[in-house]
């Protein structure tokens, strides 16, 4: 079975290509708006969802679609992308000195059939003063990444701590996109294909 990745980030696709999977891509371009009262897990969930679904509309049901979406969360609030300097630079403030979650969703969607699932990373960052926060943000780093940093990159000078999967941190959770992959027989570097 063929599968598609519905992303067009470049961490996920060379994610994807770490544990050995053969695939397409296709970019998702979805509402990404909250609706109100949606708590964080549900949000990135349903962002997960209605990529992997609005790829899968398009292409044809002998292929598999991969999604996933991640944001991160801070008070019980979702940072997204930052939208300019001032933004990024408030949210860097933010997690100063704290530990925050990351959550990706990844969802998989075959033919009428669809499975999700969450993880959750903590992150604690060091206490950043205002001329390290303005010098990362200078860098162009941070524009297209949740939080404002990208833990792969100079980002990782902002990390005192993690708890729970790295690469879920940087978009994709491989131990569990490889399990759900496995389980509906996606071939991987490590084996997956019954069919
Ligand atoms: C916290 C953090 C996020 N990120 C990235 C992962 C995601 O690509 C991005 C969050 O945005 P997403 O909306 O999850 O993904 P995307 O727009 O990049 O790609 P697509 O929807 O097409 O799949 O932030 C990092 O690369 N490193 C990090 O340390």
């Amino acid at each position: 079975m063929a599968l598609i990745l519905a992303s067009a980030s470049p961490r996920r696709r060379e994610l994807l290509r770490q544990i050995g999977v053969s695939f397409d891509v296709r970019a998702a371009d979805i509402d990404e708006t909250p609706q109100p009262g949606e708590s964080p897990a549900d949000y990135v969930c349903r962002m997960a969802r209605e990529k992997a679904a609005a790829v899968a509309s398009g292409a044809s049901g002998e292929c598999a679609v991969l999604a996933a979406d991640t944001t991160v969360v801070i008070d019980g609030d979702v940072l997204g992308k930052p939208r300019d300097a001032l933004d990024g630079l408030a949210m860097l403030a933010r997690l100063s000195g704290r530990t925050h979650e990351v959550m990706t969703a990844i969802c998989l969607c075959r033919g009428e059939e669809s499975s999700e699932r969450l993880v959750v990373t903590r992150v604690t960052f060091a206490t950043l003063d205002r001329d390290l926060c303005e010098a990362y943000l200078a860098t162009g780093e941070p524009w297209d990444k949740a939080g404002a940093y990208g833990i792969q990159g100079l980002g990782a000078v902002l990390v005192d701590a993690i708890e729970g999967s790295y690469s879920n941190v940087v978009g994709l959770p491989l131990a569990e996109t490889w399990r759900l992959l496995s389980e509906h027989r996606i071939p991987t570097g490590l084996g997956g294909s019954g069919e």
